[in-house]
């Protein structure tokens, strides 16, 4: 064979030999490179996964501490959820209060107006007069009738009966418009309107004292409001209208979320506060502990100097123990930070009588010292105003009288018995 056919079979093997081996060892390289960067990444996610679970843990040891400390501090039956997470090491603290209360800091400017004062109660005068309380109405025109028999005499009473007055106070009312000479002796109709008026009115109460505490002179600052009643009643969207009424005086409101229970009632009011520039202190946790979110708010109350803080609840507890002791912790919590000078029941007017047996619960679970009478615009038993105060024994400070942000005014007697009367 010729040398350079030799020469040149050797040097194309050389090549395709030295060929391969370069495709081996770059495939290998590239594999090793591909490994490690595979190894790199699962260390990153392993140090993640560490990070996050030391976290947690973190947060789970401020949590269990704070009710550990909750504990202690009130000799085993008081509780400072949160304010024991204040007492950690800085990053456990954090852990714990982001994972527990978050305050809603609304928009710097109002976006609304509240309505003032005085034309509220004018315009929501109007609105009770033209109501469904149509009790005063019937009571008149049976006793403008001439010659009242029996049955008319029952006919009134059934007719305070049915307006929810209670049995009570209807017998009493009856038994004083007999007796009463403007009525028997059949004078005319203003005579007895006047005679109804001044005994509804004494009924009602007209002397007593229904400003809120928090209107009073010398009322703490800020002053605390907890507002209870069973769900549904009104307590978000009261609390909600009552923050406007306070802003619309110039006062500076907190308001906190402590209706854990119903996730939506948080927004709900966060949506009210964010309409009239007051921050609300709310749990990001569905079914947090509400005294959590109670201690949260009256701290933020109390640094930010705030006039008035406002705590909404839920209703919805299961037997009166639980209430109790939810409402009980909720109270003795937030006064660890600021005493509470008002505990308002929401009470349903339209719910009557049916409402006063739950009513009373809360009256004995918490100690109310104020009712709020709501959806009085939809009921035709505005006697319950009457029946609450006396069963409760605590007066009606305020009535709802329809959904528009506006409409919740101080219970006015003169102007309720003229509506029930027009
Ligand atoms: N007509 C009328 N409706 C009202 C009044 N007050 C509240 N409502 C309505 O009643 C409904 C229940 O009100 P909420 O404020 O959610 O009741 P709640 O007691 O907070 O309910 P829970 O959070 O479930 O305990 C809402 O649709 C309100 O708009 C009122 O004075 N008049």
């Amino acid at each position: 064979m010729d040398t350079n056919v030799i020469i040149g079979i050797v040097a194309v093997v050389a090549i395709a030999v030295l060929l391969i081996a370069w495709g081996v060892w770059n495939d290998r390289t590239r594999k090793a490179a591909l490994k490690r960067a595979e190894d790199e990444a699962k260390a990153r996610a392993d140090a993640r996964i560490a990070a996050e679970k030391e976290a947690e843990r973190k947060a789970q040891a401020a949590v269990a501490e704070s009710a550990k400390a909750a504990e202690s501090s009130s000799g085993g039956s008081d509780e400072t959820p949160s304010g024991a997470a204040r007492h950690l090491p800085p990053e456990g603290k954090e852990e714990a209060e982001a994972a527990q209360v978050a305050v809603a800091e609304p928009a710097p400017k109002p976006a609304e107006t509240p309505e003032t004062a005085v034309s509220r109660i004018q315009r929501l005068r109007a609105k009770l007069a033209n109501s469904s309380n149509p009790f005063g109405k019937a009571l008149f025109s049976i006793l403008t009738k001439d010659n009242l028999s029996e049955s008319d005499w029952e006919d009134v009473e059934d007719t305070l009966l049915l307006a929810d007055v209670g049995a009570e106070a209807s017998e009493q009312l009856v038994d004083e418009l007999r007796k009463d000479a403007r009525i028997a002796g059949k004078a005319d109709a203003a005579e007895v309107r006047a005679s109804l008026k001044e005994k509804l009115l004494d009924l009602v109460g007209r002397d007593v004292d229904r400003r809120l505490n928090a209107d009073k002179d010398g009322a703490n600052k800020p002053s605390v409001i907890i507002m209870v009643g069973v769900n549904g009643t009104g307590k978000t969207t009261t609390a909600g209208k009552l923050a406007r009424l306070f802003v619309a005086e110039g006062k500076q409101v907190v308001m906190g979320a402590a209706d854990t229970f119903r996730a939506a009632a948080a927004d709900q009011l966060e949506t009210w506060g964010a309409k009239v520039n007051v921050p609300v202190v709310r749990s990001d946790k569905d079914g947090a502990d509400p005294a959590s979110v109670a201690f949260e708010a009256s701290a933020k109350a109390k640094e930010a100097n705030a006039d008035v803080l406002i705590i909404d609840t839920a209703g919805r507890l299961q037997n009166k123990a639980n209430l109790m002791d939810e409402l009980g912790k909720i109270r003795r919590v937030t006064e660890k930070n600021l005493p509470v000078d008002e505990v308002l029941l929401v009470l349903d007017a339209t719910t009557g009588q049916n409402g006063m047996t739950q009513a009373k619960v809360f009256a004995e679970a918490i100690g109310i010292t104020g009712v709020v009478l709501s959806k009085l615009d939809g009921s035709a038993k505005g006697g319950i105003v009457i029946s609450v105060q006396k069963e409760l024994g605590v007066p009606v400070k305020l009535v709802g009288l329809g959904e528009g942000p506006d409409d919740l005014a101080p219970f006015d007697p003169e102007g309720f018995v003229d509506g029930i009367l027009a």
